[in-house]
C-alpha cells in the first residue's frame, strides 16, 4: 500500500496567473520574441518557491506567469528505486535524479510559446503520476529547484538566473518542518536524508552552481533583494511591448504583387454566392430596426449556410454503400479529425450553426478582448478541444474557426497564433465569418497566413475608426474600428 498524507498536498501546483496575454508575434504572425525565462536555484528550503511567488504577487499587473518546478521532472522510479525511496535510501538530490532532458525540451517548447505538457510528480508517493499537466501561453516562466543552474542546456533558457543563499541552519529547520506537514515524512526520516544526501548534495552541486547566477538573494529578509529584481523584470518586458492595431487597420490588398483590388477574388477567400435569398438574410441583419428576435433567426440561418459552405473545403475520401435496392452507389466520406474554436463572445452565432451541421464536433474557445488602455488584442482564456491538445493529434486535426466578422484582423491574427502554436497546420485552418472587410483584416491575414482559407458571407468596403462610448469604469473612450455598412456589433445584437 502506498503512503498517503491526510490533507497534505501529494506534488506542488504549477501556479498560472493571468492578467491577459498582450501579442508575441508582429503583423506578419510570425513570434517577435520568446516567454521571459527566470532560473532560480538554491538548497532545499532556502527559499525558492517563496521569491517565486513573491515575485508573481509583484508582477499582478502584468502579462501571465507560470512557476515550473523542478521537482515535476524526477525520474520514473522502478520497482528496486521505490523500494529504496520508501526505506529512506534513494538519493534524490544527484542531478541523476532528474530528467534533464525532458525538462530542458518542456522548457524549450515553453519559451517558444508552444503547447508543452509535464510530468506530474507525487512526494507522498516517491513518483511520477500516470498523468500529465498541460501547458501553453505564459509570458513568463519562473523556473525553481535545487538543480535548476546546473545544467547547461537550461542555463541557455533562462533569461535571468537567480540563487536564493540562505543559512543552512536554517534551511534544515524549515525541510523539517515542511517535509512532516506536507511529505509525510517523520523527524528521523528528514534527518537521515539530510545528512546522507541533501547535506552532500549541497555541498558538492547545488552551492557551488551560485556561480552561475546573475544575483544573489538572501533566503531571510529579502524584500529589497526582490524588488530590485522585480523592477529588472518590468523594464525588459516593457521593452517588449507590440502596438499594431492602427497599422493592421490600414493594410490595403498587396496590388503591385499581383492581388486584385477585391478581396473576394484572392485564392483562399470563400465567398458565399450572392443569391436573392442571402442577400435577403443581409438585409434583415443589417437593418438597425431589426428585433433580437429575428436577429437571433436569421443568424442562425445565415451561420448554417457559412458552415455548409466550410464543409465543402474539408477532405473526403471515395466510399461506396450498399443501397436498399441492393445496388452499389459511390461517394464520399468525411474522414479527418474536424473541431471547431471560436472566438467569444461573437463566435457564437457561428458555434451553434457548426453543431447543427456537425452533430457531437468537439469545441473550444478562446477569450480575446481589447486592452481598455492600448486597444491592443489580449488573449485572456483558452480552452481547446482535446484533438489540439497533444501536438501529434494536433497536426493531423482541421479547425473551423470561429468569429462574425473581422476587422482589423487583431483577434483573428492571435487566434490563428495560438492554433500554430499547437501544432495546427496551417492549411487546416478554415475561418468561418458572416462579414469581412476589403480594408485590414483580411489583407494581413492572407499575408501572414496564406494557407488559412476564409469563408465568408459578405464583403464591406469600409473598416472606419471612430471612438467607443465611455468605459463607466475608467470614464475614458477608446478606439474601435467599424465595418461599413457593416451589421453594426454582431455579438452584442446576437446576444444582449
Ligand atoms: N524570506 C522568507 N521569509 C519568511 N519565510 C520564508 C522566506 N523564504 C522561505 N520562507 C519559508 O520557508 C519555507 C520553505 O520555503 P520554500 O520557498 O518552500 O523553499 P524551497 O522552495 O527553496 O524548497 C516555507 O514555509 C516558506 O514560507
Ligand atoms: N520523492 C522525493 C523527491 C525529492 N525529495 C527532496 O526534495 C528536495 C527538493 O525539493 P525542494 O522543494 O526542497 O527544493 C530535495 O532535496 C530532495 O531531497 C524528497 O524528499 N522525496
Amino acid at each position: 500500500m502506498l503512503p498517503t498524507t491526510q490533507g497534505a498536498p501529494t506534488h506542488k501546483n504549477h501556479i498560472l496567473t493571468s492578467h491577459g496575454r498582450p501579442p508575441w508575434y508582429g503583423p506578419d504572425g510570425l513570434p517577435i520574441h520568446n516567454a521571459f525565462v527566470i532560473g532560480i536555484a538554491g538548497g532545499s528550503a532556502s527559499g525558492k518557491t517563496y521569491v517565486a511567488e513573491k515575485i508573481i504577487q509583484s508582477l499582478q499587473s502584468l502579462p501571465s506567469i507560470l512557476i515550473l518546478s523542478q521537482d515535476s521532472f524526477y525520474k520514473k522510479h522502478n520497482e528496486q528505486e521505490l523500494a529504496l525511496a520508501f526505506s529512506n535510501e534513494y538519493d534524490f538530490d544527484h542531478p541523476s535524479s532528474i530528467d534533464m532532458e525532458l525538462f530542458a525540451q518542456c522548457l524549450k517548447d515553453l519559451k517558444e510559446y508552444k503547447q508543452t505538457h509535464i510530468p506530474i510528480y507525487s512526494f507522498v508517493h516517491h513518483q511520477r503520476l500516470p498523468e500529465t499537466k498541460y501547458l501553453y501561453g505564459a509570458s513568463v516562466i519562473i523556473v525553481e529547484g535545487i538543480m535548476t543552474l546546473l545544467d547547461p542546456a537550461l542555463r541557455d533558457l533562462y533569461d535571468l538566473k537567480i540563487f536564493v543563499q540562505c543559512d543552512s541552519d536554517l534551511m534544515l529547520a524549515r525541510r523539517l518542518r515542511r517535509d512532516i506537514q506536507q511529505r509525510g515524512r517523520s523527524v528521523d526520516d528528514v534527518l537521515k536524508q539530510y545528512l546522507r544526501f541533501v547535506k552532500p548534495a549541497f555541498d558538492n552541486f547545488v552551492g557551488p552552481s551560485a556561480k552561475y547566477a546573475d544575483v544573489i538573494i538572501p533566503g531571510a529578509a529579502n524584500t529589497v533583494a526582490i524588488d530590485l529584481v522585480v523592477n529588472h523584470i518590468r523594464r525588459k518586458l516593457a521593452e517588449r511591448h507590440a502596438s499594431f492595431r492602427s497599422e493592421l487597420s490600414r493594410a490595403q490588398p498587396a496590388i503591385e504583387q499581383g492581388w486584385d483590388a477585391e478581396v473576394s477574388k484572392w485564392p483562399g477567400v470563400v465567398l458565399l454566392r450572392q443569391t436573392p435569398q442571402l442577400k435577403g438574410i443581409h438585409t434583415i441583419l443589417r437593418d438597425e430596426t431589426t428585433s433580437r428576435e429575428d436577429f437571433i433567426f436569421f443568424a442562425d440561418r445565415l451561420a448554417t449556410l457559412v458552415v455548409e459552405c466550410g464543409m465543402d473545403l474539408l477532405p473526403y475520401v471515395p466510399h461506396s454503400v450498399q443501397t436498399p435496392t441492393d445496388a452499389i452507389a459511390h461517394g464520399l466520406k468525411l474522414t479527418a479529425h474536424v473541431c471547431g474554436v471560436s472566438i467569444i463572445r461573437a463566435g457564437g452565432p457561428l458555434q451553434a450553426g457548426l453543431q447543427r451541421v456537425l452533430r457531437d464536433v468537439p469545441l473550444g474557445a478562446l477569450l480575446i478582448q481589447s486592452d481598455p488602455s492600448t486597444g491592443e488584442p489580449l488573449l485572456l482564456h483558452t480552452s481547446l478541444p482535446c484533438y489540439i491538445l497533444h501536438r501529434e493529434q494536433a497536426k493531423d486535426t482541421w479547425v473551423f474557426l470561429l468569429d462574425s466578422q473581422i476587422g482589423t484582423g487583431a483577434a483573428a491574427l492571435m487566434a490563428i497564433r495560438v492554433l500554430l502554436d499547437h501544432g495546427v497546420q496551417e492549411e487546416h485552418i478554415i475561418f468561418l465569418t458572416f462579414l469581412i472587410s476589403q480594408q485590414g483584416g483580411p489583407n494581413v491575414l492572407r499575408k501572414a497566413f496564406p494557407g488559412v482559407r476564409i469563408v465568408t458571407s459578405a464583403v464591406d468596403e469600409l473598416l472606419l475608426m471612430a471612438w467607443s462610448d465611455v468605459d463607466w469604469e475608467t470614464g475614458e473612450r477608446r478606439r474601435v474600428w467599424k465595418i461599413v455598412p457593416g451589421m453594426g456589433h454582431i455579438g452584442d445584437r446576437y446576444y444582449l
